[in-house]
C-alpha cells in the first residue's frame, strides 16, 4: 500500500501519453518520446472543474442631443433619441459541454447602441452566453448564487447598463428646447468562480488502476479509456445504467485518489468535489493487490478528511478483479476485516457484475425513498 505514491509517481510519466493517445485532435503518440515528468500541478491543469472569470457587462448607449432640421422650419424641437440597453453576460447550461476548458477568464458584454437624431432609438445589445456543463455552481466570494444542474438553466451573472436619455425625453412645458441628453450607464462587473460538480446518483471511488473505468464499461453505456497504468481517466466520465423498467441510475468514474488527496495530492480536491455530489458511493477496490483492505481505509480517511461522514453515504464495496488467483485468496480476508456489502466481481471477464447492478438498483431506489419521505415531510417555520 505504502508503495502508492511511488507507483504514482510513475504513473505520471504515463498520463501525459494517454492524454495525447486519447484526443486524437492532439495527434498520435505525442507525448511518448518526451520523457519529461509531468509535475502534479500540471497534471492537475488538463482537468478544469473550476474558473475564476471577470464579467463586465456592456455599457448602455449614449442619449443623442440633436434638433430637428427642416428648411423654412427654424425651431423644429429636441429630437435626440435614447441609447440602447447594454447587453448582459448570460450563464447557461447546455448537455453539448463537459468541461468548464472553454470559459475563458474575461467576458466584456455587447455595448447598447447610441441614440440619434431624428427621434432614433439605439438597438439594444444582444446578450453574451457563456455555455457551462450540467452541474455548474456559481460563485460569488465563496457564496454560491447559483446551481446550475439542467440543461437550458441560466443565470443573468452580470446586468448590461441602462440606455442614456436623449434630449427629447427632456421636452417639457418648462423647457421646449432642452440641450441635455444623459450618457449610457455602464455595465455590472463582477469576478465570479464557476466550479463543476458531477451530477450522479452513484460514484465509483477507488485508487488509480483499481478497475473504476473497465467497471463502468462493463455495467454501463459510457466507454471511458482503460489502460494498466495509473491516472488513465483525467475527467469524470457519466455513464448511464439501464433497467428493464426504464429506470436509469447515473454512475460516475471519478479519476483514482491516492494518500493525500485531501490535501489536494495527485488530482486531490477538484475529485472529492464530484464526490460529493454522489448519493451513494462504490467503492473499488484491486482485489489482486496485497492488502486491499489497507485501500479501503485510506479511501475513507481521504473522504472524511475533505468531507467529515462523506464515507458513510450508502455504499458498497465492490471486489474487482476476482479473476485473478490472488483476488480469490484476498476475499475471505477481506470479509472478515469488513461488515459492509462486498460484491465480487471482474470486470474485464464481466463476472457478477448483474449483482452489482441489482445492488446498485436496491441502492437507487433507497434514494428515491429517502427523497420522497423528505419531499412529504411538512415544513417547519
Ligand atoms: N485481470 C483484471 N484486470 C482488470 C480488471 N479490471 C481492470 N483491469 C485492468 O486494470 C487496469 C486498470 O484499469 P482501469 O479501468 O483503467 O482502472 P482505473 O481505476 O479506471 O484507473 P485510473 O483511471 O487510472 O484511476 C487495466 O489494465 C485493466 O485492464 C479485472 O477485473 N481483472
Ligand atoms: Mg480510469
Amino acid at each position: 500500500m505504502h508503495a502508492r505514491p511511488l507507483e504514482v509517481q510513475n504513473g505520471v510519466n504515463e498520463t501525459r501519453r494517454d492524454f495525447s493517445s486519447s484526443s486524437s485532435s492532439c495527434g498520435k503518440n505525442r507525448g511518448v518520446s518526451k520523457k519529461k515528468e509531468l509535475s502534479e500541478k500540471k497534471l492537475t491543469r488538463y482537468f478544469i472543474d473550476h474558473r475564476r472569470v471577470k464579467l463586465v457587462a456592456g455599457s448602455g448607449g449614449n442619449g443623442a442631443c440633436t434638433f430637428h432640421s427642416e428648411p423654412r422650419k427654424e425651431w423644429g424641437g429636441p429630437d435626440g433619441g435614447n441609447g440602447g440597453n447594454g447587453g448582459d453576460i448570460v450563464i447557461k447550461v447546455t448537455r453539448q459541454v463537459k468541461s468548464l476548458s472553454s470559459v475563458l477568464a474575461v467576458y466584456h458584454g455587447q455595448d447598447g447602441e447610441s441614440g440619434g437624431s431624428k427621434n432614433c432609438y439605439g438597438r439594444n445589445a444582444n446578450s453574451t452566453y457563456i455555455y457551462v456543463p450540467i452541474g455548474t455552481i456559481v460563485k460569488d466570494q465563496g457564496k454560491t448564487v447559483a446551481d446550475l444542474s439542467r440543461h437550458g438553466q441560466q443565470y443573468v451573472a452580470a446586468y448590461g447598463g441602462a440606455g442614456g436619455k436623449g434630449n427629447r425625453f427632456f421636452l417639457s412645458n418648462e423647457n421646449r428646447a432642452p440641450m441635455m441628453a444623459t450618457p449610457g450607464e455602464k455595465g455590472q462587473e463582477r469576478v465570479l468562480h464557476l466550479e463543476l460538480r458531477t451530477m450522479a446518483h452513484a460514484g465509483l471511488v477507488g485508487f488509480p488502476n483499481a478497475g473504476k473505468s473497465s467497471l463502468l464499461r462493463a455495467i454501463s453505456n459510457a466507454k471511458p479509456a482503460v489502460a494498466s497504468y495509473p491516472f488513465t481517466t483525467l475527467n469524470p466520465h457519466v455513464g448511464i445504467v439501464q433497467y428493464r423498467d426504464h429506470e436509469q441510475v447515473a454512475v460516475a468514474d471519478i479519476p483514482g485518489l491516492i494518500h493525500g488527496a485531501h490535501m489536494n495530492r495527485g488530482l486531490g480536491i477538484s475529485f472529492l468535489r464530484h464526490i460529493e455530489r454522489c448519493r451513494f458511493l462504490l467503492f473499488v477496490l484491486d482485489l489482486s493487490s496485497p492488502e486491499p483492505w489497507a485501500q479501503l481505509e485510506h479511501l475513507r480517511f481521504e473522504l472524511d478528511q475533505y468531507d467529515p461522514g462523506l464515507s458513510l453515504r450508502p455504499r458498497a464495496i465492490v471486489a474487482n478483479k476476482m479473476d485473478l488467483p490472488e483476488a480469490r485468496e484476498n476475499l475471505q480476508a477481506l470479509r472478515n476485516r469488513v461488515t459492509e456489502r462486498i460484491i465480487p466481481v471482474s470486470a474485464l471477464t464481466g463476472q457478477n457484475t448483474e449483482e452489482l447492478i441489482l445492488h446498485l438498483r436496491e441502492l437507487y431506489d433507497g434514494y428515491l425513498e429517502s427523497e420522497s419521505k423528505a419531499a412529504d415531510s411538512p415544513v417547519k417555520w
